[in-house]
């Protein structure tokens, strides 16, 4: 049995004060089965975490670099992640891998540096709106999940996202059978590669414009375990009923 989990990814948003948020996410969680994690900009990450303490909310970060320290301005490690108490690293999202240029190989290297530290990598993979238009997102999806998953990966130190790149924070959401195909799909490969042991463990998140009036939907699909929030994870008004919405799939 899966457990359902909802991540928050802020993304360069979010404030101090927002972090008061966390209090409303703890309260709808309460102590239920599904998992809500915060991942909010690295500044914030600290602050996250006492905010979290004694509660059931996770806090991860959006990215670690592949080495434990050295001269990388700029760039957090997995280790210090795990150091100050977060428990999760997204790691491949496609807005790093377009603007910080990172290959499937950097998304894999990172995904060890997670597991290295303990963490749990949350591991993004999806296809462009042109990918999707020639027809060859399965394509896209086997030779992102081939690159950026390392051997290795097991339901613990691993949770896939698909996110189509055309769907994020546009409002445009794949249809439910579109779900369906690549979620399936991706089961399928993880299966081939992994066995069904790890692959029945694997928690698989749809992200992309998932909102309070389209996660119910989206949770019922059967490979669908939770999804990745970038908007609607800012706000509890709009968080908030989609962990509800989770919870009750
Ligand atoms: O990491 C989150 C995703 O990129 C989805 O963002 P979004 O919910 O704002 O479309």
């Amino acid at each position: 049995m899966r457990r359902k989990l909802a991540t928050g990814n802020w993304k360069m948003n979010g404030s101090l004060a927002g972090l008061d948020m966390l209090a409303d996410v703890a309260t709808a969680m309460g102590s239920d089965s599904a998992e809500a994690v915060i991942c909010p900009p690295s500044a914030y990450l600290m602050p996250a975490v006492t905010a979290a303490q004694g509660t059931s909310v996770g806090i991860g970060a959006q990215d670690c670099h592949t080495e434990s320290k050295g001269a990388f301005t700029g760039d957090i490690s997995a280790p210090m992640i795990k150091d100050i108490g977060a428990t999760y690293v997204i790691v491949g999202h496609s807005e790093r891998r377009e603007a910080h240029a990172e290959s499937d190989a950097d998304v894999a290297r990172k995904a060890q540096a997670a597991w290295a530290a303990d963490l749990t990598a949350i591991i993004c993979i999806g296809e462009s709106e042109a990918d999707r238009s020639a027809g060859t997102t399965l394509d896209v999806i086997a030779k992102q999940l081939a690159g950026s998953l390392p051997d290795g990966c097991t339901g613990d130190n691993t949770v896939v996202a698909y996110e189509p790149i055309w769907a994020i924070g546009t409002g445009k959401i794949p249809t439910l059978d579109q779900i369906i195909e690549v979620h399936d799909f991706i089961r399928a490969e993880l299966a081939k590669r992994f066995g069904s042991d790890v692959t029945d463990a694997l928690r698989l998140l749809y992200g992309g414009s998932v909102k309070p009036d389209n996660a119910a939907d989206i949770f019922k699909v059967e490979n669908v375990d939770g999804a990745l929030i970038g908007g609607a994870s800012l706000k509890a008004a709009d968080f908030v009923p989609i962990l509800k919405a989770l919870s009750a799939a």
